[in-house]
């Protein structure tokens, strides 16, 4: 797991640091400069002993402030450099403008503009107008460079650009562009930097909207500030439990770089804490400890459409089967028997012709998880078989209840009906993709798409929480990003960019494996927010351990290759 930040958070980090009197503001500023310098290096190894032209863009704050940083370093080692400010070199903020005045020691400094940035080409551009203190859309000559830079007048800056902390115009909480017209960028919103070095930590703008195209390779340096940061597991943790934390910048507990965990909004001193996580899944994803009977290890009903429809919920249920549910039934409708019992060998069949028949099925207290949604149809059997589930909450031990996923047809549904909406309950989890998220949320998903007019903007990250906490489930809202939040706020992102992208996940079918993933960790008891985030954290390993070419039928078988690279 990787903890993310907010701006506001990162800021405080910086600020307790500060007060301590352990280190001063110019010193993480030398800091930060000294990871970007280290960052081009090792990018471009061969520049280290052969010094080349960089283009500095410094603003008006302290992202401004590294700019100057790096210019002086960079000098230093015999580079050409040429330095554009954009604003009052009088109205800089201290530290930066004591960079400004160092650098001014060295050489000069040209007001920015286009048309001066165009005088010469240079090797590398240095983008250090706007970093997390973004709050207003770009305006003016930073306007002009960065749409330049963006390919408005057909040059491609996107193998020479470095940003420093993100791109700038880039709102690093959101990873939406501030300003109506994308302030630029709207040429091609995939392609801007080569690299983007941020500080101490990722930000969720850096992995979700446009963050991941625009930033390039992302690339976190330290500038030495875990010590203001408290990594200990919560006093209610178990003793001899393993702690899943850091402590002065070293694993001292297991440690997954590829989850990434957003830690509530504002408050510094109890929400940056890493939080300990009783139960968490990789201790439990292997079947060991869990009793030897198959129903030890859950029942999964997932619910089929009719004839000819019966695909969706298949791929669910091997889904299910595979991430080791003890039992996976299908349930289907007299008329699509035939086809489901010729195409299942491990599933078990039952046939459920209608909701009384669903109610009857779940009289069984064993069945612990469902799905419903993926081929279902949207008629009237649909939605009464969707209120049947709701209303049967079965408890079995070790369950604390009987869990429902809601995909597909079974989210258009409870979007039409606020009786079925306001049924849902803390067991469930809704998972939408944009279109599903914005038949269900239609007011939160227009904030989402609204253009952005300040920073910090309203993000993936919001919507998903506002939504869980309206739902009182928990949401997963699925994309490239997938953003998943619980009624209380918790909140992951699995993101499937950088080192994880994984572009032929986008294929028919995946979305139903994904739901039988979350289904099969319910009913192995799995708690929502655990079930959500472990199974998009595993449909992405699957697909990445395929690779292209993959098709949905794919995911499922290979998931045996995954857990055991995991040995879980
Ligand atoms: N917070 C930290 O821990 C550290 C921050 N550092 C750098 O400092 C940056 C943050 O600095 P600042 O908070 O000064 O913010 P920025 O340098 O990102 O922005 C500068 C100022 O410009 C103004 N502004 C915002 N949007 C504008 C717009 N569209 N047009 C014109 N002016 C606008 C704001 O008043 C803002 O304070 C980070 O991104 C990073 O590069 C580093 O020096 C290292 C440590
Ligand atoms: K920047």
């Amino acid at each position: 797991m990787t903890e993310l930040l907010t701006a506001a958070q990162m800021r405080s980090l910086e600020t307790a640091a500060i007060e301590s009197g352990e280190v001063t503001g110019l010193e993480l500023m030398e800091r930060a400069g000294r990871g970007v310098v280290e960052a081009v290096f090792e990018e471009w190894p061969a520049y280290r002993n052969a010094p080349q032209s960089v283009a500095i863009l410094c603003g008006p704050g302290n992202n401004g402030g590294d700019g100057f940083v790096v210019a002086r370093l960079l000098y230093g080692k015999g580079w050409q450099v040429g330095v554009f400010l954009c604003g009052d070199p009088e109205k800089l903020p201290p530290d930066a403008k004591t960079n400004y005045e160092l650098w001014v020691a060295d050489g000069p400094v040209a007001e920015l503009s286009e048309k001066a940035l165009r005088a010469m080409p240079y090797t590398l551009y240095i983008d250090a107008l706007f970093g997390t203190g973004l709050t207003r859309p770009l305006e003016g000559a930073a306007k002009d460079v960065i749409s330049h830079m963006a390919g408005r007048n057909g040059d491609d800056f996107s193998d020479a650009l470095i940003c420093i902390d993100a791109p700038s115009g880039l709102c690093t909480d959101s990873g939406r562009i501030v300003g109506s017209d994308s302030s630029g960028f709207a040429n091609d919103i995939n392609r801007f930097a080569k690299l983007t070095v941020a500080f101490d930590s990722p930000k969720a703008g850096h992995f979700i909207g446009h963050g991941p195209g625009l930033c390039g390779k992302l690339v976190v340096k330290d500038i030495g500030l875990q010590n203001w940061r408290c990594f200990q597991p919560s006093k209610n943790a178990k003793p001899g439990s393993r702690p899943f934390v850091l402590r002065d910048g070293k694993a001292v507990g297991i440690l997954r770089p590829q989850m990434l965990e957003l830690i509530g909004p504002d408050r510094l001193v109890d929400d940056i804490r890493y939080r300990y996580q009783p139960g968490w899944p990789w201790d439990s994803l292997g079947k060991a400890g869990w009793g030897n009977h198959k129903y030890s290890h859950g029942h999964a009903l997932i619910l089929s459409g009719g004839a000819g429809k019966t695909g969706a919920a298949r791929l669910a249920a091997r889904g299910a089967l595979r991430i080791g549910a003890g039992v996976v039934t299908l349930g289907v409708p007299p008329v699509a028997q035939m086809e489901v019992a010729g195409q299942i060998t491990a599933l078990m069949l039952r046939r459920i012709e209608d909701a009384s028949a669903l109610t009857a099925v779940l009289a069984d207290k064993r069945i612990t998880a469902l799905c419903l949604g993926p081929g279902m149809g949207i008629d009237q059997r649909g939605e009464a078989l969707v209120k049947a589930a709701l209303e049967a909450r079965g408890f079995h031990p070790p369950y604390e209840g009987r869990s429902v996923v809601l995909d597909a047809d079974a989210l258009t549904l409870i979007s039409q009906d606020e009786a079925l909406f306001g049924m849902l309950h803390e067991r469930c989890i809704l998972t939408p993709h944009a279109g599903e998220f914005a038949r269900l949320f239609p007011d939160i998903a227009a904030k989402l798409t609204a253009p952005a007019v300040s920073g910090p903007a309203y993000s993936k990250v919001d919507a998903t929480r506002e939504a869980a906490k309206r739902a009182g489930c928990v949401v997963l809202f699925k994309g490239p990003d997938t953003v998943i939040a619980a009624p209380s706020g918790a909140c992951r992102i699995s993101s499937a960019h950088y080192a994880r992208a994984a572009p032929w996940l986008a294929t028919a079918g995946s979305g139903d494996v994904l739901a039988g993933f979350i289904t099969g960790l319910l009913a192995r008891g799995f708690a929502p927010m655990q079930a959500a985030e472990t199974a998009a954290w595993l449909h992405v390993d699957c697909a990445l351990a395929f690779g292209p070419g993959l098709i949905a039928e794919d995911l499922p078988e290979t998931l045996p290759a995954v857990l055991r690279a995991l040995e879980v």
